[in-house]
């Protein structure tokens, strides 16, 4: 049995993660070295000094109680799980993970919006503790990276690469981690730079597109939960590989999958396509 902690249950993705770890407890699921696990939800945390400490959290989170009272963020707090998961926010996350660093816990952490520096304060973290960090944590859109990868090394020499991505307006970054993350894959594949090749905008007289670039293209508004393509357009024919996530629990069920297999685990930082066995895919 894997104990688990939420830091920001009040969240959208902390209310998501709060639903699924409510309804999966107890039962078996995939964990480590292909082993069946069970997870338990054994605290959630919301700010220090918020009025919603004591709150039972499954009623906050909207899927009914389930006799979890929310806790403050602090470091008594983080004892009560061996397991912390962070959907917050980039300065919030890092002074959990110190919290998760001093209680010597593993944390599964979904943040985007880091800054180098961040980071790399990650990085730091993960010589001490086990870390999965992943910009999406969807089956598809791990599976996606490694398309991109083949329809990048077949047109990309040729064919205009644009990543397009649609998230709802509350997001605070832009482009999306997901987005940067695929810009990434397909930089790898065909032996470009993302830093010096990416264009995140365009406005007036541009000029004829340059062949070499990768542009990106983000949309904000109502409540789209994230949508994500990668074009290759070439002149007589274009490839549109899209992922479009329709609920949160499909990261939240990532997040749960990412903790179990983190359980027992080294130091490290690792990612999710080792969690999902699709690190060595061609
Ligand atoms: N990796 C993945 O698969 C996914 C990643 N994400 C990422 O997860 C993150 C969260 O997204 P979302 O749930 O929509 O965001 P929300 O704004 O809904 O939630 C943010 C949470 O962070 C807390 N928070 C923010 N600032 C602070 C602070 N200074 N101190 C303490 N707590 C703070 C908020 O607390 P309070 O409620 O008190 O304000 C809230 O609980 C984003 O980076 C997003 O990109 C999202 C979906 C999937
Ligand atoms: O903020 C969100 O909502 C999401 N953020 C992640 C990202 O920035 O890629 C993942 C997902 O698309 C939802």
């Amino acid at each position: 049995m894997t104990s688990i902690g939420i830091f920001g249950a009040n969240g959208r993705m902390g209310r998501a993660l709060v639903t699924v770890a409510t309804e999966l407890q107890g039962r078996e699921l995939q964990g480590n070295e292909k082993s069946a696990q069970k997870l338990q939800l054994t605290a959630a945390t919301v700010r220090a000094g918020s009025s919603l400490i004591g709150v039972d959290a499954g009623e906050l989170a909207g899927c009914g109680k389930n006799g979890l009272k929310l806790t403050e963020t602090a470091l008594s707090s983080v004892q009560a799980a061996e397991v912390w998961i962070d959907f917050t926010m980039p300065e919030a996350m890092l002074a959990q993970l110190a919290l998760a660093v001093a209680a010597k816990k593993a944390m599964v952490i979904g943040v985007t919006g880091l800054s180098d520096a961040q980071y790399a304060q990650v990085q730091a973290a993960s010589k001490i503790i086990p870390i999965v960090w992943a910009p999406n944590m969807s089956v598809g859109v791990n599976l996606l990276l490694h398309l991109v990868q083949t329809a990048a090394r077949v047109m990309g020499q040729s064919a205009d690469i644009e990543i397009i991505e649609a998230h709802h307006r509350f997001k605070k970054d832009a482009p999306s981690g997901t987005a940067l993350a695929i810009g990434t894959s397909i930089a790898k594949a065909i032996g470009r730079d993302l830093n010096e090749c990416a264009v995140y905008g365009r406005e007036g007289i541009t000029g004829e597109r340059d062949q070499q670039t990768i542009g990106f293209a983000t949309v904000r508004g109502g409540d789209i939960i994230g949508d994500h393509t990668a074009l290759f357009a070439d002149l007589g024919e274009r490839l549109e590989i899209t992922h479009k996530a329709s609920s949160r629990s499909t990261f939240a069920q990532g997040a749960m999958r990412a903790a179990l297999w983190l359980q027992n685990k080294q130091p490290g930082l690792y990612s999710m396509q080792q969690v999902l066995g699709l690190a060595d895919l061609a």
